[in-house]
């Protein structure tokens, strides 16, 4: 039988298709992205998983069972924890310090996407949180298990490559699938809408993400 997880798989089919084929991501792996756009992006990201940990953080709040209580809180915890990690290296190595990260604005895609976020985690019940929630989660999954097949010449990249194609990263997702299938098996049907209508929104979000990096998205005006 499908799961509910693959059967929302299913559903974005088409965009993590045209993710892998995304030139950011391609230039990830053939070393030709313009460093200016990884740059971009990872600046984008601190910003980024700031409101992730706080989305996670309302997750921990919702949650109807203290065992995802203490998952989603210990995420939330890793994703800011992940945050300094990433100014510690990437952001000293550029000359780049907390207060300029935090004085950067965010990008209309990013602003676009962290406001969904937050206002599905603030303003929507358990199951909706974590159907905005996973593709995050799991397009990572997916996409660093597709570039460790063929790496990186650009040490830069293969690092980040390898934060998310590690088997540490496998059981935190698998972990919050198993959520996402237990939380909608007493949901009628008019409740799971919701969860398929977030996780196709965000999914577009996270190819849009990539895309504002590699465009170096600006305001128009
Ligand atoms: C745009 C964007 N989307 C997804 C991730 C990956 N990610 C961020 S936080 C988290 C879970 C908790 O640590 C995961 C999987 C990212 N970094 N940036």
């Amino acid at each position: 039988m499908t799961s509910f997880t693959q059967e929302l798989w299913r559903s974005i089919d088409p965009i993590y298709q045209a993710i892998v084929v995304h030139p950011f991501l391609v230039g990830l792996t053939d070393g030709t992205l313009p460093e200016e756009a990884f740059r971009f992006y990872v600046v984008q990201d601190a910003l980024y998983l700031q409101d992730y940990a706080r989305c996670l953080a309302l997750a921990a709040a919702k949650a109807p069972r203290e065992t995802w209580c203490e998952l989603f809180a210990d995420h939330a915890k890793v994703a800011l924890v992940v945050e300094r990690a990433l100014h510690e290296s990437f952001f000293a190595a550029w000359g780049l310090s907390p207060d300029k990260i935090a004085g950067t604005p965010y990008a209309p895609t990013n602003l676009a996407y962290t406001s969904y976020l937050l206002r599905v985690a603030y303003e929507r019940p358990f199951e909706e949180v974590i159907g905005a929630l996973l593709p995050c989660y799991w397009i990572y999954w997916e996409v660093g298990k597709h570039l460790e097949r063929s790496g990186s010449p650009n040490p830069l990249y293969q690092k980040w490559i390898d934060t998310y194609a590690s088997e540490e990263y496998a059981a935190v997702v698998q972990a919050v699938l198993d959520v996402a299938d237990q939380v909608v098996t007493d949901l009628p049907e008019s409740r799971r809408q919701p969860i398929r209508t977030h996780f196709v929104t965000t999914a577009r979000y996270e190819w849009m993400f990539w895309d504002a990096a590699w465009r170096l998205e600006r305001w128009p005006v």
